[in-house]
């Protein structure tokens, strides 16, 4: 039974009070009901922090996912027809009600993902910052006049809402993620069913708690959740990809499950939104402000201990200038950052989310090491913190054609610096993979800033920042880094049919 602190409904105590701890709930949800899976099948959700079973939730079947799938095509039939007004209205309560769960929602993703509890809070205000946004766009979805070439003719364009969307998420950012994507789909008209990463489902759980606390507004199956464990993904995926009610696959995650979903998708023609993968070069010129640019390195490089896509993963530096470069990262990261428990509300770093992030983490350091980088400062695990703390690390002498980090995502607190000579030389290094989601540079130079920002070969630049998320800015890549924009004026146009309609008169 659910006790006030919540703890109960825990497999382990832990150090906070939730208000409401029936945000708590094992359970999926499919057309507005609170299910279990049918033959009772769980899967456990671990504590980053030490690996430990937390928490358990629904292991749901294919069958299962297909009647959410039903339900979200029932929903659809009455919620295409609520006026922008009204949807508007609906987005607003339920925002307020997710703002006055906030701290319990950050809690849950403290609990799941091991962020440090002010990061926590900062990630869930990022995800309230985009239902806010799309309160704003929902009554933008503007149709056109379009001149007819036909004299007695006139053209008209309308946006309708797409029809069920599949939404399908990672673990390192389960609040915002979510919100970003099924709130721009609801906005817009359409119905969802949430499949949320194994790693961390309690938080999109909870979102649907707040949903659901909207009232009647909503027809029942406008969101669904459904659970299951890592190796049900894939016919959670292939019930979704193969469903002819499902208009819109909407995936955030790697690259390789990305190009897997979009052929699938191919199938039944499905329209796709992709967030994949990115390699962020970060580039540092000789005229670059070093301070800055090593300020804007560590809010790139190590904001969810490197965990995020957007990260910096190879940090161009220029020749002349990377030696006072890396002497000044190794002290400003002795000071910015502060360890501890994840629960300290001082605490700003946190542990890796798993021991498969460690793995990699640990093969990319090694690799460069093995090929001749030289390890400046960190490449341990702070094991008092637990055992997926590894520490921010910077390697020197990196060479990005010879070593793992070059072509792959580390996803974890690692800076290798390579240096280089020229503008050419680092723009060629910058655009050589097939990655291309962020890019950042570091320059004084007016002519240099325009010049590069044009070259780069990214859906997103960050110049003299090393931040660049926000709800309004247009946020996807390029290449083999997805296809569509999410946040922004085209995040909830994404999920939209122009139609045009022509009148004889
Ligand atoms: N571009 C972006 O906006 C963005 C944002 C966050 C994360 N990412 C990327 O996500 C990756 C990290 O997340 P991850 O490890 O959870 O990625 P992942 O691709 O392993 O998993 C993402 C989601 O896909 C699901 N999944 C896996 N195989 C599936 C299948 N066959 N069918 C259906 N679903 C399947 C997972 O269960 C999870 O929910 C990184 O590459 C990161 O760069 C991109
Ligand atoms: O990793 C995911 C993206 C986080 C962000 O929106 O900055």
């Amino acid at each position: 039974m659910a006790a006030v602190s919540g703890i109960e409904i825990l497999s382990k105590p832990v150090p906070y009070q939730f208000k409401d701890p029936s945000l708590l709930d094992a359970r999926a949800y499919v057309g507005g009901q609170w299910v279990s899976a049918k033959n009772s099948s769980t899967c456990s959700v671990f504590d980053p922090v030490d690996n430990q079973p937390v928490f358990q939730v629904a292991n749901l079947s294919r069958e299962e996912v297909r009647g959410a799938i039903d339900a979200a095509q029932s929903a659809f039939q009455t919620y295409k027809k609520f006026t922008a007004r009204k949807r508007k209205e609906l987005l607003r309560k339920w925002t307020d009600i997710i703002r006055a769960n906030r701290d319990d929602l950050a809690a849950i993703c403290t609990l799941e993902l091991g962020k440090p509890i002010a990061e926590s809070l900062v990630t869930v205000d990022y995800g309230i910052s985009f239902l806010e946004w799309f309160q704003g766009e929902v009554e933008r979805l503007y149709g056109e006049t379009i001149p007819a070439a036909k004299g007695d003719n006139r053209i008209f364009t309308t946006r309708e809402p797409q029809g069920v969307v599949a939404a399908i998420t990672p673990w390192n950012s389960p609040v915002a993620m979510i919100l970003r994507k099924v709130g721009a789909a609801i906005a817009a008209g359409c119905t969802v069913v949430l499949k949320p990463a194994p790693e961390t489902p309690m938080c999109a759980i909870a979102i649907a708690k707040l949903f659901e606390r909207v009232g009647d507004g909503y027809p029942p199956g406008t969101l669904n959740v459904v659970t299951g464990d890592i190796s049900g993904a894939a016919s959670i995926g292939a019930e979704m990809c193969e469903s002819i009610f499902v208009r819109h696959l909407s995936f955030t995650g790697s690259t390789a499950v990305g190009k897997f979903l979009n052929a699938e998708c191919a199938k039944t023609l499905k329209k796709t939104s992709m967030e994949l993968g990115g390699n962020a070069p970060f580039i540092v010129f000789e005229d670059a402000d070093i301070q800055k640019a090593v300020d804007g390195l560590i809010a790139s490089k190590f904001r969810s201990s490197g965990q995020t896509c957007v990260c910096a993963n190879r940090i161009f530096v220029h020749r002349s200038i990377i030696e006072n470069f890396a002497q000044k990262l190794k002290a400003s990261l002795e000071t910015t950052f502060i360890y501890g428990s994840v629960w300290d509300s001082k605490v700003n770093f946190g542990p890796l989310y798993s021991p498969k992030g460690v793995t990699k983490v640990q093969q990319h350091v090694e690799d460069a090491v093995s090929n001749g980088a030289k390890l400046f400062n960190g490449g341990f695990i702070k094991e008092d913190l637990g055992p997926n703390f590894y520490v921010p690390t910077i390697l020197l002498d990196a060479k990005p054609d010879t070593m793992k980090f070059g072509s792959e995502e580390t996803f974890g607190p690692v800076a290798p610096l390579v240096p280089f000579d020229t503008e050419e030389e680092v723009l060629k290094l910058a655009n050589t993979y097939q990655s291309g989601l962020a890019a950042y540079f570091y320059t004084e130079n007016i002519s240099r800033l325009w010049r590069v920002a044009e070259a780069l070969d990214t859906g997103m630049v960050g110049v003299r920042v090393g931040l660049i998320s926000a709800c309004e800015q247009p946020f996807g890549g390029i290449k083999e880094s997805g296809i569509g924009r999410e946040g922004s004026k085209f995040g909830v146009e994404d999920y939209t049919n122009v139609k045009s309609i022509t009148v004889g008169l």
